[in-house]
């Protein structure tokens, strides 16, 4: 059994790499420093070494000189690492991988390097060398759409958590989604699904937030015909729908203890009834779940089971707001604006500079979908070639009043303002308000519910 060290200052990141690897009948040691790579190393017995590149007091190229010749090196790099990568191998790297890579890729470059004779310096063939500088020039355009999954991978600030979505996807692990109203959790699941072996299987996607309770189980299991009043015709289920594929549960902070309890049940025994029926009925099924409020504070406050929290949250993925996606901003909004350009037959070039200062100073409560509506409707009513003030909605333009003590507030707080002052202006109008604050009517709902507000 091949005995690997990584070396990788991510602990998430490192500790699914191992565990991906051990499952892969593979010897696996991490350090997260280089001061402990380097004691690992003198301990020996090491057939390989996967290292990042950068960490923090530690040069990877560093490590790849000492070891020249000793024990074989995989680096691995980020997008816009290439020259590094080309630079380790010159130094005696027997290979790179470029961040995000999928378990197959890695598992492609070990078996290389562990079966590789001679361990000399060499550069990799020009073909991958090509690739690389593809790869590169994306990456510095800033921008590049999965054309599989549809989800905008932008550099940066999501480059974690596109390497998390490659690693994750291919395992059965439960991944629970965890960010606001439209920062794109559902365009994530799906990208989750695409990626893994699942992909040729059906992916259902379940609105726990938009069900009422009573009905939640039928929605879950199905279920035969005259089996409670208004069954009027036998009915499948999520789980039987998503059989062999993957089940993404949108919202699952909001369903009631007692389904929780159904859905914990499902999860353990992976056989279901549909209601009415004494048939056991085996499903195989992937779970993905999200949810925009804090389940772990639900778990604390006792209404949310911390045992089905445990079993949907084998691993999170947090997505950040628009408004700390620093430098993503520009991304999106490109790519948005291509996008556009082709469903509406336009030609709009550019965003004025005003326009970036307003987009720059905006806090996008509506995030991702936010931007792509104000984007959409720029792009409809642009006559000139570049994107103008006048086009962009009034909230965009509003001066916030911001309270003299905001930093007092507490984001809840201040959601909740928000809210009630969509109310009113609105005449408590949800549709318009939900219009208002940027969100859908569910999303509106839930954090009504959620601050339990007087005003349903
Ligand atoms: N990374 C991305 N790349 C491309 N489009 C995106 C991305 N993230 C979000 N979007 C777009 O933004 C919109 C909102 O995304 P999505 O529905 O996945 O958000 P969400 O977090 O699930 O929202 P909600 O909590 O309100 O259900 C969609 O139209 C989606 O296509």
């Amino acid at each position: 059994m091949a005995r690997i060290l990584i070396i990788e200052d991510d602990a998430a990141f490192a500790q699914m790499l191992q565990k991906f690897l051990i499952r892969n009948n593979f010897e696996v040691l991490v350090s997260h420093t280089g001061a402990d790579a380097e004691n690992k190393i003198k301990e020996g017995n090491l057939q390989l070494v996967i290292t990042d590149l950068r960490l923090p007091n530690y040069d990877g190229l560093d490590l790849v000189s000492a070891l020249q010749g000793k024990i074989p090196i995989i680096v691995m790099t980020g997008y816009a690492e290439v020259a590094s990568a080309v630079k380790a191998m010159k130094m005696g790297a027997y290979d790179y991988i470029s961040k995000p890579f999928t378990p197959d890729q890695m598992l492609a470059v070990i078996d290389g390097a562990l079966h590789a004779k001679p361990l000399e310096p060499k550069v990799k063939s020009t073909d991958k060398n090509q690739e690389k500088e593809l790869q590169v020039q994306r990456a510095q355009q800033g921008v590049s759409s999965d054309k599989t999954t549809g989800l905008l991978l932008v550099s940066d600030a999501t480059q974690k958590l596109e390497e998390y979505i490659s690693l994750v996807a291919p395992t059965d692990m439960s991944v629970l989604i965890i960010g606001e109203s439209g920062t794109g959790k559902e365009v994530t699941a799906k990208a989750i699904h695409e990626k893994s072996l699942r992909k040729e299987q059906p992916f259902v996607a379940l609105d726990c937030g938009a069900i009422p309770k009573e009905l939640a189980s039928s929605e879950f299991f199905g279920h035969l015909k005259g089996s409670f009043t208004g069954a009027i015709a036998d009915k499948i289920g999520s789980f039987e729908a998503a059989n062999g594929g993957t089940l993404f549960l949108d919202e699952v902070g909001n369903l009631s203890y007692e389904n929780q309890m159904q859905l914990l049940r499902a999860l353990q025994e992976r056989k279901i009834k549909r209601i009415g029926s004494n048939k056991e009925i085996n499903v195989d099924v992937r779970i993905l779940s999200a949810t925009n409020e804090d389940l772990k504070a639900a778990v604390e406050k006792g209404t949310f089971r911390e045992d089905l929290y445990h079993r949907l949250n084998e691993f999170s993925l947090q997505i950040p707001a628009l408004k700390d996606r620093h430098g993503d901003l520009k991304a999106f909004a490109t790519y948005f604006l291509e996008k556009f350009n082709g469903k509406l037959g336009k030609q709009v070039a550019d965003f004025s500079p005003e326009v970036w200062n307003v987009f720059n100073t905006y806090t996008w409560p509506g995030n991702i979908r936010e931007l792509q509506n104000v984007i959409q409707r720029a792009v409809l009513l642009s006559t000139e070639n570049t994107i103008e003030i006048h086009t962009l909605p009034a909230e965009l333009l509003e001066k916030k009043d911001v309270p003299k003590d905001f930093g007092a507030l507490s984001k809840a707080d201040f959601e909740k303002e928000q809210i009630i002052n969509a109310l009113k202006k609105t005449n408590y109008n949800k549709s318009k308000a939900a219009k208002l604050l940027q969100v859908t009517r569910k999303t509106l709902y839930n954090r009504i519910n959620y601050y339990d507000l007087d005003v349903l």
